[in-house]
């Protein structure tokens, strides 16, 4: 199906030394030695271990060998995609763009290779996915969810403000660190809104998470814009992590697709089973209202009493 995202598994052989900086590395302060303010260059890194892979990439685990500070590196084999090259670039306008808050993956600098092959060097999130932590977990506490929303709106809020739609918030793509500090990741289809309504039309990201403008922008508010669709996301996200499984699905059954996507136009928006709280209720109804116009804004969800009273770098105590 062509909404559904091609994933490549590149076995990718890519020497770190003979990557050259595309722009200076000022790494971040460290107390551990004086190299703090040095400039890197790709040998300055060994590889650990790979800590993922993702569309037309792998991410690992490097150590600067100065500093023995731990980063993620993201190397992304372009060459012989120009689109993918275009979209890596768009990636790094953005990390670029975003270098200045809390909820958001920071970037360190990159590295290209003169045919195209783009590395990107990432701040490291020791404790994986929400998507990883749920299937340990099976389930999160309504206060993890809480601490884990909060994080992520501040993060949302910021990145909308910045005219930049994420178009792919999922659980697989909101990094956690050892503080329970929530990052959003993986601005591989991420988008830069030009102007106000700029529509956002192409069908990328994950299809199971899209609004129901996407699918139908008549039906569901007219023009879609972006910025909507990633609080629709955002709410199946949540949902998924107080039950254990995606909303729109019994625990086991496999995605059918085309009834995934008559389920998300059609249907009413999923709810939270009555054990949830009423204000978790409420704040989920607001982030899924189907009508993309009456949906929520980050910023608006953020003065939502699910969320309202906690401040805004706490991290979840425990799930
Ligand atoms: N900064 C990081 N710290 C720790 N682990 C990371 C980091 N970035 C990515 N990972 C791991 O690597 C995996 C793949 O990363 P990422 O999703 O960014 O790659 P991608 O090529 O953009 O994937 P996608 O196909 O979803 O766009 C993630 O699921 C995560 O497990």
């Amino acid at each position: 199906m062509a909404l559904v995202r091609d994933r490549r598994h590149l076995s990718l052989q890519l020497p770190l030394p003979d990557i050259l900086p595309r722009f200076s590395l000022p790494l971040p302060p460290t107390t551990t030695t004086s190299h703090s303010s040095a400039t890197a260059s790709a040998a300055d890194f060994e590889k650990l271990q790979v800590l993922g892979h993702g569309n037309g990439g792998t991410v690992y685990k490097v150590r600067h060998k100065h500093t023995s500070k731990t980063y993620a590196l993201k190397l992304v084999r372009t060459n012989l995609d120009p689109a993918l090259h275009r979209q890596v670039l768009l990636e790094l306008e953005i990390l670029r763009r975003a270098t200045d808050s809390p909820h958001v993956v920071q970037s360190h600098g990159t590295f290209e290779k003169p045919n195209g092959d783009v590395a990107i060097l990432l701040e490291y999130m020791d404790a994986g996915t929400l998507d990883c932590l749920l299937k340990t977990a099976g389930t999160f506490s309504e206060d993890a969810i809480a601490a884990a929303a909060r994080q992520i709106l501040g993060g949302l809020d910021y990145l909308h403000s910045r005219k930049i739609v994420h178009r792919d918030i999922k659980p697989a793509n909101l990094l956690v660190n050892k503080k329970m500090e929530v990052k959003i990741a993986d601005f591989g289809v991420s988008k830069i809104m030009r102007r106000t309504l700029d529509p956002c039309k192409s069908y990328v990201g994950t299809c199971a998470y899209m609004s129901p403008e996407r699918f139908d922008p008549e039906a569901y508010g007219g023009n879609y814009d972006g910025y909507a669709g990633d609080m629709w996301s955002f709410g199946l996200t949540l949902m998924e992590l107080y039950m254990g499984r995606f909303p729109f699905l019994e625990l086991g059954q496999r995605p059918d697709w085309a009834t995934l996507m008559c389920a998300i136009c059609f249907g009413e928006p999923p709810g939270l089973p009555e054990s949830a709280s009423a204000e978790f209720r409420s704040f989920i109804g607001c982030c899924l209202e189907k009508e993309s116009g009456k949906r929520w804004t980050a910023a608006q969800l953020l003065t939502h009493p699910f969320v309202s009273g906690l401040p805004e770098n706490q991290g979840a105590e425990e799930c």
